[in-house]
């Protein structure tokens, strides 16, 4: 792990302490700086003033300006590359440390610093919630691009991202061009959010505005829409992996003691003791806000998950829950590992994210268009990605469902200086965030043909806190070398 290097920007601070009043989330992103941008015009037309940008920087910036590495996040990440895509950050790896400044910077709507539902709008003195204005991709790298000015980067030598990073990256390509951005990576992205990702996007806010704790976005951080969050959560993960990966990793097998007790599955103390109780408790397990606790001491009050299927399970085997005619019910299993998987991921992401945040970021992504309003291409999509100039590598997932191969084959196909490379994973989309070692060569191979004059250059001799350790960057030997995975 290497920590980072806070580069400062000229633009001025924003006072955390007043921005984590009503923000809980900015503090689970250690080390970063955030930013008051003074002034943007949103695709929208509406101007913002003074609003925040989070970011974090590894490495140092050359005395040109331009070994710059901008690393843009997926959907729930924030700016700490260090957590989502650790390995590919050090010396020698993709993302060298020791001879590029990384930035990685937030995007708005996500709930890790930057300007989001959670600031306080300064025109009515509340949090916007669901108030917050629509921001795009192309808001995200215009407001970035000022943050960049201010750090003094005279120009981009790769933009990188994956997912909605990925759309991130073909925006600055398109927007800001070859001289400033000289070259590109997307992994598992699209140049316009399909139908099916907006239909994904789209069952998951009506899940989350489906929870009688929404109230149209005016909740209180207290009592949030836990429930319709942690359900969305669950469909979007769904869409991340494939269905061969589930298989291969979960098949029909009940969870372990340690997997159930992740899943905060409770087990019922008061066993079923009648054949209604009994039913009742595996019709309704793992629904988290079941009101049958009022009428009943047999389903758990927990908020969590209601009666524990495994007491059931137990029960039945060996208590006295019987039909009318005698016979002890044995019922056939109905809870698995791949359940309790999905309700810990999802209680896990309750803990690190907010409903209006996920509908304004959802939003995002379904804005996300190439094409729209460039008015000189007549807003035509294979027009836009031709007048992309910049070397790009395109890397595309084969079991991707979200952003398919496919798309990744088209993006290639248009741009006109791209190489596409595959990754055979069975993880489905989120394999750009698990298959490191295939996408740090795929990345170290195109920065040492692109970005040559950077990547052969000796390493700036600053120090480096690696693993806890104060140590110099080593002088020899070519990166694959060094990269112990
Ligand atoms: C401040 C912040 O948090 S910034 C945001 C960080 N996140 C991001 O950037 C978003 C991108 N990241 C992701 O989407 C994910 O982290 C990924 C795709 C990279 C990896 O997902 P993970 O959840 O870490 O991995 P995976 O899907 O294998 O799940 C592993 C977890 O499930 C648990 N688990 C596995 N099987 C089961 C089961 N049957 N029942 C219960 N729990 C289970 C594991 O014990 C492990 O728990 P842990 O997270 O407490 O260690
Ligand atoms: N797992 C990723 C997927 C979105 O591309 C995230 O949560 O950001």
């Amino acid at each position: 792990m290497v920590r980072s290097h806070s580069r400062k920007s000229s633009l001025k601070s924003v006072d955390l302490a007043s921005l984590e009043t009503t923000n809980p989330f900015i503090k689970l992103v250690k080390d970063q700086e955030i930013v008051e941008v003074p002034e943007l015009e949103l695709e929208s037309g509406l101007t913002l003033h003074n609003f925040p940008i989070a970011y974090k920087t590894w490495g140092e910036l050359n005395e040109r300006g331009d070994n710059v590495l901008v690393v843009c996040h997926a959907l729930t990440g924030s700016s700490d590359v260090a957590d989502w895509w650790g390995p590919l950050l050090g010396p020698d790896v993709a993302f060298d440390t020791s001879r590029f400044l990384v930035v990685c910077l937030n995007s708005m709507g996500s709930p890790y610093g930057s300007f989001s539902p959670l600031n306080v709008n300064p025109d009515s003195g509340e949090v916007y919630g669901p108030e917050f204005p629509l921001c795009t991709v192309r808001d995200d790298v215009r407001a970035h691009k000022i943050v960049l000015d201010s750090l003094g980067i005279s120009s981009v030598a790769c933009v990188i991202g994956g997912s909605m990073g990925g759309m991130l990256a073909l925006e600055w390509a398109a927007t800001f061009g070859s001289k400033y951005v000289k070259n590109m990576v997307a992994l598992a992205t699209s140049a316009r959010h399909s139908a099916w990702c907006i239909s994904w996007s789209e069952a998951q806010r009506q899940s989350i505005y489906s929870d009688p704790n929404y109230l149209d976005g005016y909740y209180s951080l207290d009592n949030q829409p836990v429930v319709g969050l942690s359900a969305a959560r669950m469909s979007a993960l769904l869409t991340y992996r494939s269905r061969n990966s589930f298989e291969n990793k979960f098949s029909r097998r009940s969870p372990s003691v340690a997997q159930e007790q992740k899943s905060k599955r409770k087990q019922n103390k008061n066993k079923p003791s009648n054949l209604q109780e009994h039913n009742l408790a595996i019709h309704n397990d793992g629904h988290r806000q079941s009101i049958t606790h009022d009428r009943k001491d047999s389903v758990s009050s927990d908020t969590s998950s209601t009666t524990s299927l495994k007491s059931v399970s137990s029960s039945t085997s060996t208590s006295s829950v019987t039909s009318k005619t005698g016979k002890a019910i044995k019922p056939a299993q109905t809870y698995f590992s791949a359940q309790s998987y999905l309700r810990y991921q999802g209680n896990k992401f309750i803990e690190r994210f907010d409903a209006n945040c996920y509908i304004s970021i959802t939003r995002k992504l379904d804005t996300h268009d190439l094409a729209r309003d460039r008015d000189e291409y007549d807003e035509d999509l294979d027009e836009v990605l031709e007048s992309i100039q910049q070397p790009s590598l395109i890397i595309g997932i084969k079991s991707d469902g979200l952003f398919t191969y496919s798309e990744q084959e088209y993006l290639a196909s248009k741009i006109p200086n791209s190489e596409l490379k595959k990754i055979d994973s069975l993880e489905g989309h989120d394999a750009f965030l698990l298959e490191f070692k295939l996408i740090n060569e795929y990345i170290i191979e195109f920065l040492k043909k692109n970005a040559k004059e950077i990547t052969s250059s000796p390493p700036r001799l600053w120090q480096n806190e690696w693993d806890g350790e104060i140590v110099k960057n080593s002088l020899f030997g070519e990166a694959e070398e060094v990269t112990n995975w």
